[in-house]
């Protein structure tokens, strides 16, 4: 396995709190990898950065071997690095097949002057579109729902929806922030199993931020454990959970 994501020495206070102090995380392309740590250690920080979302104090982040330390985000995305976000307001009402049909960069149909001149490829590209999205629905299991407002979904489904939108992008590495969070055991276990699948068959990479540690224990190999802005240890799920000191990091100094 190559590396994907590699950050370096990257520091980043706000103000005059020091959030990320010399951290430093590699991501092998095609593995799972979990990123845990107390509250306030510093992940979405490191998220934000990654993504071209926050700007570093300092150090340097790469992506398959490329500098791309503050490249905004939409130039990541063009490149398949990739961070799931809440469905956005404005695209609440649309359906959820709409949603995933919103997403192809450089669409022909946006620019006016395809429009006048090339009806055809247009169309055409509409159609290559709209099959992409039905196959998506069909691969997330939400083709029951394809005609809804996506603002009418449920919040397990719209983080399934959200994990279609990266399929329509054709992702390579995505950032997961918390997915778990307010998710049905029966639809997370959907959206673990598509995660899977997605890393099996796409060969999609994930950086996975999560508090559910059986989330965690059942998807990422290896798992990150940050602390106080740095990383504290990596290994496998059993490795951090008998580690004395994430013990201690999470519940305090044990009593004598
Ligand atoms: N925009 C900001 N301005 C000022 N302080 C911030 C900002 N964003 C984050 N922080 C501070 O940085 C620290 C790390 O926050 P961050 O959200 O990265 O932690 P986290 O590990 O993701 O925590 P949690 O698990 O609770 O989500 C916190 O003390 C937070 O208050």
């Amino acid at each position: 396995m190559s590396t994907i994501i590699e950050v370096s020495h990257v520091y980043k206070a706000f103000g005059g709190l020091s959030v990320l102090d010399d951290c430093s995380i590699k991501v092998e392309e095609g593995s799972i990898t979990g990123m845990i740590g107390p509250n306030g250690a510093g992940k979405t920080t490191l998220f934000n950065i990654i993504a071209g979302n926050l700007p570093l104090d300092s150090g340097r982040v790469r992506f398959n071997g490329e500098d791309i330390t503050n490249m905004p985000a939409n130039e990541l995305f063009h490149k398949g690095l990739l961070r799931t976000f809440q469905i956005a307001h404005e695209f609440s009402n649309m359906t959820a097949l709409e949603n995933l049909m919103m997403v192809p960069p450089r669409q022909l149909g946006e620019n006016l002057f395809h429009t006048w001149f090339k009806h055809t490829e247009v169309r055409q590209q509409e159609n290559d579109v709209r099959q992409r999205a039905l196959e998506v629905i069909d691969f997330i299991g939400l083709s029951h729902v394809r005609n809804e407002l996506a603002g009418n979904l449920s919040g397990g489904q719209k983080k399934l929806l959200e994990l279609g939108r990266t399929m329509m992008a054709d992702a390579r590495v995505v950032l997961l922030d918390e997915i778990a969070a307010g998710v049905n055991r029966t639809l997370l276990g959907d959206l673990v199993a598509n995660i899977e699948r997605l890393n099996r068959e796409r060969g999609y990479t994930f950086l996975v931020i999560e508090h559910d540690m059986d989330m965690i224990a059942r998807l990422c190999d290896p798992v990150i454990v940050l602390a106080q802005g740095h990383v504290m240890m990596e290994g496998t799920i059993e490795e951090v959970r008998n580690n004395p000191q994430v013990i201690e990091a999470y519940f305090g100094a044990p009593t004598e």
